[in-house]
């Protein structure tokens, strides 16, 4: 019989993850590996994956274990790595606490973008605690069609291209990344957010992700689009003193954005375990080779 290696599947508003827990860092994960597990029709299906391991275990992550016992080690749908994923921190402290790892209240985790603190509330809900946002200079023009838009570049641990669109339908298919330039700005590629108003510090986004396509939900997303629809609106926090809420509606559900005045980011939404079973090692090497 082949070794069985246990996964999970869950998605925060849609984003949705395989989880491979895996605590002493001991499962191979190539990229192509990654791949095989994200792919819809051949593998289990994800935008991305979770790969839960202890920070102590993890040469990326040791020098944070005395902040996080756990480090998400998170890769895109298709294999890549990325610095951050906000709906993926959520989801991943879903996991420790379906696992018994965690409790309701707060925990930290360690990502490439730094270690999080993540609530658990009682209702469900989990926010995390997504650090500042930051505004590299100029602007990049997003294209789809004959149509383009300027866009806001904003990182948030990773990068992000925000474009304030009259219909989200103008976003096309999505089924290619929007070409943007100058191509220069962004070397590695980028998330690209399509944005619209729905009301007073309401907006509506459709993403293309870097590494994943067109996906129901981005959380880094969603608080590049809240940042910047915040100073497209003349509201700065930190000029104010006042913290600053903006819902962010993504096509799998809803997300709520602070921006306190010290310029920390707050998200919040669901996150859910929906599956586990187990991957049939040999499947695995087999779609590695
Ligand atoms: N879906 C994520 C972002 C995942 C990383 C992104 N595709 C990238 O390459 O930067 C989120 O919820 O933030």
């Amino acid at each position: 019989m082949s070794t069985r290696i246990a996964f999970l599947k869950g998605h925060g508003t849609e984003n949705d993850f395989v989880i491979v827990p895996d605590p002493e860092n001991a499962i191979d994960l190539p990229p192509a590996a990654v791949a095989a597990l994200c792919d819809r029709r051949a593998g289990i299906g994800g935008d991305g994956l979770l790969h839960v391991v202890r920070s102590a275990a993890h040469p990326e992550a040791r020098h944070m274990a005395a902040e996080a016992e756990w480090f998400m080690d998170y890769r895109n749908g298709d294999g890549s790595v990325a610095e951050m994923c906000g709906n993926g921190v959520r989801v991943f402290a879903r996991y420790l606490q379906h696992a018994g790892y965690a409790t309701e209240g707060d925990l930290t985790v360690a990502t490439r973008g730094g270690v999080k603190t993540v609530h658990l509330a009682k209702d469900g809900d989990v926010t995390v605690g997504m650090g500042r946002a930051a505004f590299p200079e100029g602007e990049v023009t997003v294209s789809v069609g004959e149509r383009s838009w300027p866009a806001r570049n904003v990182n948030m641990g990773n990068p992000h291209a925000v474009a304030f669109v009259d219909d989200l339908a103008h976003a096309g298919t999505l089924y290619d990344a929007p070409p943007f330039s100058p191509a220069s700005v962004y070397p590695d590629g980028v998330n690209v957010e399509f944005v619209v108003d729905r009301g007073p510090a309401h907006v509506a986004m459709r993403v293309h992700e870097r590494g994943s396509g067109e996906t129901r939900s981005c959380g880094t997303g969603a608080c590049a689009v809240a940042v910047a629809a915040a100073r497209r609106d003349g509201v700065d926090p930190a000029a104010t003193g006042t913290p600053a809420t903006y819902t962010v509606d993504v096509p799998g559900g809803r997300l709520v954005i602070t921006e306190l005045p010290d310029g920390q980011i707050e998200m919040t939404g669901p996150a859910v375990i929906v599956a586990e079973g187990e991957i049939d090692a040999e499947w695995l090497a087999g779609a590695v080779r």
